[in-house]
């Protein structure tokens, strides 16, 4: 098979000359392009809005963050964070309190602001604690909560977070949810978080919260689940928001 033609010399001869040119020509290109887009992208990214998750609870805040930075943190604002002890509301309402805390958080900050807030339902109990498991687990402990189901053949539970978020005080709330099921049991892993020990999610491999790592409960959570859907409306509304931002700073000035 003849693979070199009478053409091959000058073609390569020209390739040669050709690419000694354009090579540098083009790396020149690329290196305006990139340094006006890195100028771009830098002028962006210092006027993105700020958002600030108001929570007086560092764990939460810690998977939080964890979530977002291990979702490349696409969002298209400046998350920040304030550690306010927002009063607990009462009700059996998750939404509704979601919603009440939110209102409360953007009086404080005085700007757009998300929160969320955690319930732990018992099945046998028709929901219960469920808003109200801070003051179980503090009262009661991880046994107590244990106790609470014995005489019933019902050990099955819920786990939900409730995130919201509004664009300053006044402002509508919106909401997100996220739910992951499980069932209660006597406590086994790390102490370090609420009532991660008893919960044993069905989706764990037979393993509680407590006893897995930071991916392990980001890929069921339902923290992850419902701040998942907060990212996705933050960012399909971020012109709109951005917009209503704007306007609303110009109103105050
Ligand atoms: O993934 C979790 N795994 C285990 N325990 C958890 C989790 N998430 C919240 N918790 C605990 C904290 C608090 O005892 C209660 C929720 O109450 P909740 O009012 O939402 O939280 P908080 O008062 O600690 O913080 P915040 O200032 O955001 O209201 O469940
Ligand atoms: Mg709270």
């Amino acid at each position: 098979m003849k693979v070199v033609s009478r053409h091959s010399l000058p073609l390569a001869f020209f390739l040669y000359r050709a690419d000694a040119w354009i090579v540098p020509q083009l790396s020149k290109r690329i290196a305006i392009s990139s340094r006006f887009l890195t100028s771009f992208y830098g002028s962006m990214s210092s006027e993105l809005p700020a958002l600030t998750f108001v929570t007086g609870n560092k764990k939460k805040l810690e998977e939080v963050k964890h979530i977002l930075s291990s979702n490349g943190n696409k969002l298209p604002f400046d998350v920040t964070n304030q550690k306010i002890d927002l009063p607990e509301l009462q009700g059996d309402d998750p939404v509704e309190i979601a919603k009440e805390k939110c209102k409360l958080a953007a009086e404080q900050v005085q700007g757009p602001c998300f929160t969320e807030d955690t319930s732990l339902c018992f099945y046998a109990l028709n929901g219960l604690p469920g808003p109200y498991i801070k003051w179980f687990l503090e009262k009661c402990g991880h046994d107590g909560l244990n106790k609470m189901l014995v005489g019933f053949n019902d050990n099955s539970a819920y786990a939900q977070t409730v995130f919201a978020f509004t664009i300053g005080p006044g402002h509508p709330v919106e909401v997100f949810d996220g739910r992951t099921e499980g069932k209660i049991v006597p406590p086994r892993g790390s102490l370090d978080f609420g009532w991660d020990p008893v919960f044993e999610p069905l989706e764990g491999n037979g393993k509680t919260y407590a006893e897995m790592n930071k991916d392990e409960k980001k890929a069921i959570s339902h923290r992850s689940r419902s701040l998942a859907k907060l990212s996705a409306y933050l960012s399909e509304n971020a012109e709109s928001i951005a917009q209503d931002l704007s306007t609303k700073k110009a109103r105050s000035s």
